[in-house]
Order: C-alpha cells, then sequence, then structure tokens
C-alpha cells in the first residue's frame, strides 16, 4: 500500500514512520521545505524517544521517503492522511486553513480514485467541507474522479508517542462507503492484533469522539485540581484522595493527578474549539468553560505560592526552575504552564534559571533571553531563593538534595508536580510547598 502523509509534525512524522514500519510504502510531505532538507540528511526536527532510530530504520529500507509537493506523483496514492495542524483561530475555533488547503490540492491533482483521510482534530463538519472542496476543484477541472473522505483523529500523547500509535486503546475511523472502510481495515490491520478495537463510526461521530475524549481528560485534570485546592484548604491529603478514588473501577487511576494545569498543543485548543462549536450552535459547555476557567488560575498557582511564601517580598529574588517543556519527554512547549510561571515572576522583577534536559532552545524562542538557561539542574539552582519543579523529569525525581542545599540561598522547594516527599526535604532543612498535599 501506498501511502501519503501531510504534514510532517509532531502527529505527521509519528504516524508516518509507524505506517512504514509495518510494511506501509510512506511518503511524508511538509511545505516547511527547512524541515523536508533535513529529515532527508537524517535530522529529526522535534524530540519523541524512539523516533530518530525508527525514521532512519526505515528510511533504509526505503519504506519512508520525504517530500514537499503533494502532487507529484499524487495517483500512486493509494490513500492520503492530512495531519496538517489546526491551530485555534481569534476566537478559539479551529483554524481549517491548512487542512482545507490540503483537501483542494487533492482536488486540483488527482487523476483516480483517492481516499482522503483527515487525522488532524477538526470539528465536526469538517468532513463534508473537505469533501466539497476536493469536489469544487474536480468540478473545475470538468474530472469526474471519484474519492471518499474518512475521518481518523489520533489519540497518541508526545512522550509516549511511538508506543501509543503502534499499540492503541482503539483506532477510530468515521467512514460512509464500503470501500473506504475495506481500505481502512487493510491499512490498520497490523495494529489492532491482539484483540485491539477498530471501531467504525460515521464521519461526524469519528470527529466528535476526538473532542469529547481530549475534553474528558482535561475536565478530569481541572476536576482534581479543584480538589486538590480544596484538600489544602480542609487539611486532606489529595494524593491519598487520589489513590482511593482511583481504586474505583468506575473511575480509575489514570489522569487523576493534579499538578500546574494541563498544557500541551492540544487539550487548551482543542477545549476551546469544543467551546466554541457549542456556542456557535446555540448551546453553552458550561463544564467546558469551568474547566477552562480552573485550568487557567493553576497555571499561575505555583507563583503565588511563591509570592506568599514571601509575602510579596520577591522583586530581585532568583528563582530555579527545573523543566520547561509542557511534559516530561518532549521539548513541546504550546501552552507550557512554564511560560505563564516564568513571565508572572519576570514581570514581579526576579531573575529566573532555568534548566530543562531538551526544551531550552524552543523556550528561548519563546521567552527570549531574559532567563538565564542552566546547562544541569544543580547550576540553576545556584544562589536561588527558591526553586520550582515545573515539569516532571525523571532526572529531577532523586536529586542530591545536598548539593542543591549547598547551591541555593534560600531552601524553599515549590513542587508543582508533587512529586517529592515533604518529610524527607524537611529533614535535609528544605521547606516545602505542593500542591494539595499536607
Ligand atoms: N501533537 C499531538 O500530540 C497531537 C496532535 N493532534 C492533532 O494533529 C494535528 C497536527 O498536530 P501536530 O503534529 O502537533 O502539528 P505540527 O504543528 O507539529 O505539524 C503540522 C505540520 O503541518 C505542516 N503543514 C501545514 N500546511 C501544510 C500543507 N498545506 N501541506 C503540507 N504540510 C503542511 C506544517 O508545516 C507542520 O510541519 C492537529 O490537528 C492536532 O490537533 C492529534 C493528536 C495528538
Ligand atoms: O490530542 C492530542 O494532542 C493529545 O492530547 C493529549 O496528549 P498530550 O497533550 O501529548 O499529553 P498528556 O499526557 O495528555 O498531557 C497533557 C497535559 O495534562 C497534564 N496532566 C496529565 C495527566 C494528569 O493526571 N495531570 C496533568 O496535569 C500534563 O502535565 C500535560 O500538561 C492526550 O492524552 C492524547 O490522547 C491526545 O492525542
Amino acid at each position: 500500500m501506498n501511502l501519503a502523509i501531510v504534514g510532517t509534525g509532531y502527529v505527521g512524522l509519528v504516524s508516518g514512520t509507524c505506517f512504514a514500519d509495518m510494511g506501509v510504502n510512506v511518503t511524508c510531505i511538509d511545505i516547511n521545505e527547512r524541515k523536508i532538507e533535513e529529515l532527508r540528511r537524517g535530522v529529526i526536527p522535534i524530540y519523541e524517544p524512539g523516533l530518530e532510530e525508527m525514521v532512519l530504520r526505515n528510511v533504509q529500507a526505503g519504506r519512508l521517503r520525504f517530500g514537499t509537493d503533494l502532487s507529484q506523483g499524487i495517483d500512486d496514492y493509494d490513500v492520503i492522511v492530512c495531519a496538517v495542524g489546526t491551530p485555534p483561530g481569534e476566537d478559539g475555533s479551529a483554524d481549517l486553513q491548512y487542512v482545507l488547503e490540503v483537501a483542494r490540492t487533492v482536488g486540483r491533482h488527482i487523476g483516480g480514485y483517492t481516499l482522503f483521510v483527515t487525522k488532524s482534530t477538526v470539528p465536526v463538519g469538517t468532513g463534508e467541507l473537505v469533501r466539497a472542496a476536493i469536489r469544487r476543484e474536480l468540478d473545475q477541472r470538468g474530472m469526474n474522479v471519484e474519492f471518499d473522505v474518512a475521518s481518523n483523529p489520533e489519540f497518541l500523547k508526545e512522550g509516549a508517542a511511538i508506543k501509543d500509535f503502534m499499540e492503541p486503546d482503539r483506532v477510530v475511523v468515521g467512514v460512509d462507503s464500503g470501500r473506504a472502510r475495506t481500505i481502512m481495515e487493510r491499512l490498520y490491520k497490523p495494529f489492532i492484533e491482539n484483540g485491539r478495537l477498530l471501531l467504525f463510526t460515521d464521519i461526524p461521530s469519528a470527529e466528535m469522539i476526538k473532542y469529547a475524549s481530549n475534553a474528558m481528560l482535561a475536565t478530569r485534570i481541572s476536576f482534581m485540581n479543584d480538589i486538590a485546592n480544596l484538600c489544602e484548604r480542609l487539611g486532606a491529603d489529595v494524593d491519598m484522595v487520589r489513590q482511593g478514588m482511583g481504586a474505583d473501577p468506575r473511575i480509575g487511576p489514570k489522569f487523576l493527578y493534579p499538578g500546574i494545569g494541563y498544557g500541551g498543543s492540544c487539550f487548551p485548543k482543542d477545549v476551546k474549539a469544543l467551546v466554541n462549536t457549542a456556542r456557535s450552535n446555540g448551546y453553552d459547555m458550561k463544564v467546558l468553560r469551568a474547566v477552562e476557567e480552573v485550568n487557567g488560575a493553576q497555571k499561575r498557582l505555583l507563583f503565588e505560592k511563591f509570592r506568599d511564601y514571601f509575602r510579596g517580598d520577591i522583586a530581585g529574588r532568583r528563582v530555579a526552575v527545573w523543566g520547561l517543556s509542557f511534559k516530561p519527554e518532549t521539548d513541546d512547549m504550546r501552552e507550557a504552564p512554564s511560560v505563564v510561571i516564568i513571565e508572572h515572576l519576570l514581570r514581579a522583577g526576579c531573575e529566573v534559571c532555568a534548566y530543562d534536559p531538551v526544551a531550552s532552545e524552543e523556550a528561548r524562542r519563546i521567552l527570549g533571553d531574559g532567563v538565564r538557561y542552566c546547562r544541569d539542574k544543580y547550576e540553576a539552582a545556584e544562589g536561588a531563593d527558591a526553586l520550582m519543579l515545573v515539569t516532571e523529569w525523571q532526572e529531577f525525581r532523586m536529586p542530591d538534595w545536598c548539593a542543591v542545599r549547598k547551591a541555593m540561598r534560600t531552601p524553599v522547594v515549590f513542587d508543582g508536580r508533587n512529586i517529592y516527599n515533604g518529610e524527607e526535604l524537611a529533614a535535609k532543612g528544605f521547606a516545602y510547598c505542593s500542591i494539595g498535599r499536607r
């Protein structure tokens, strides 16, 4: 089978590489020429564990290629998968310009049957917009070419993207033709062995499953953040509460970790987009609006705890920040809580010394040079009045506390991910603040 993946970002590059690994001939296409040039030279544009080795292996085997022009050899593809970005527009709705541009390119160039699969996260109804865009271009060329559209939302998580793609909890495919269904069954057959679910739905339902899933996960996080904040006020410990709740199989233990708010390229934008879709259809998603509000406040929480600890006397203080990416095992800084925290610190006149194992370069593009980017976690702690644990990378879990204590001016730790033990830190001479724990 020959596959084109259009958009070679986190989703396009990972899914293209994984399909290639299963024996499909894949061409990953992107309009970003520099990215494609680098990939051709074996340089991987993102940090994703295991990806580099997998890309190189499949390139070497001749199953994975890169290109900048979808129209070239377009009729050789059995399936065209669209994985371009759908960033939030000004009003929070998903911006479909990139998806529709790919659809128009397909309509302008295909000469025979094509299956157009939307993997990007798109609002309900986009399948129809894509179909109309392709048909319009075909009509303008006076061509009567058969084609199908399908929706195949992606559920991978950054940092665990390869495992998530290779061993999916479920694969969701929205189709409205038998021919499209047969092709998608063939494409995903190797991924759903061991009894994994390949769920066929209609196209609008597949589109909705993606938003509803992300919105549900974001809701769990904001709910737990609310519970944590209340625990703190009542003298309960959210760690114990979380364990007790998670033991109920109807609730389950995953995604119940309070922290400093959800970030990343998807939860924030997808929650916004769903609220927006509802609004433009005359419906108010009250729960999701609250989810967003709680998340906004949670991103400021660590800064507020720091400010309160020093009773507002924070100008000129040096703060060590451990972790910048929105979660561990990625260099993705999109909507990262670190950005909100650091912007508040800088605005309050603090000096920020930050360290992240992989995201410093990406962070510099967003935060600029007002931050000192350090080579390691101990350098960041040098002379600091406070240490903030912002991203729970493994290497932050068991630092040499004696070295940290020696390096810091004031030994106080603000743990934004609840990974440390307060008693242990107290015994080592640190003051300790976490989220919702005693
Ligand atoms: N990042 C993630 O973990 C996940 C993302 N998604 C969804 O997948 C979609 C893509 O997300 P990411 O991979 O994170 O985006 P990204 O921003 O990393 O990559 C998108 C790529 O598309 C390229 N592009 C834009 N227009 C193009 C065109 N006309 N032709 C060819 N290439 C074009 C861009 O140059 C860019 O390299 C979004 O809708 C997102 O919501 C879904 C699941 C997980
Ligand atoms: O649509 C997407 O892009 C993806 O969005 C999320 O994946 P991702 O954003 O990569 O990372 P997550 O592990 O879900 O974490 C998102 C945010 O929630 C936070 N989080 C997660 C779990 C938790 O218990 N508590 C918590 O605060 C993380 O720190 C992070 O900031 C979903 O988990 C994926 O299924 C989905 O495909």
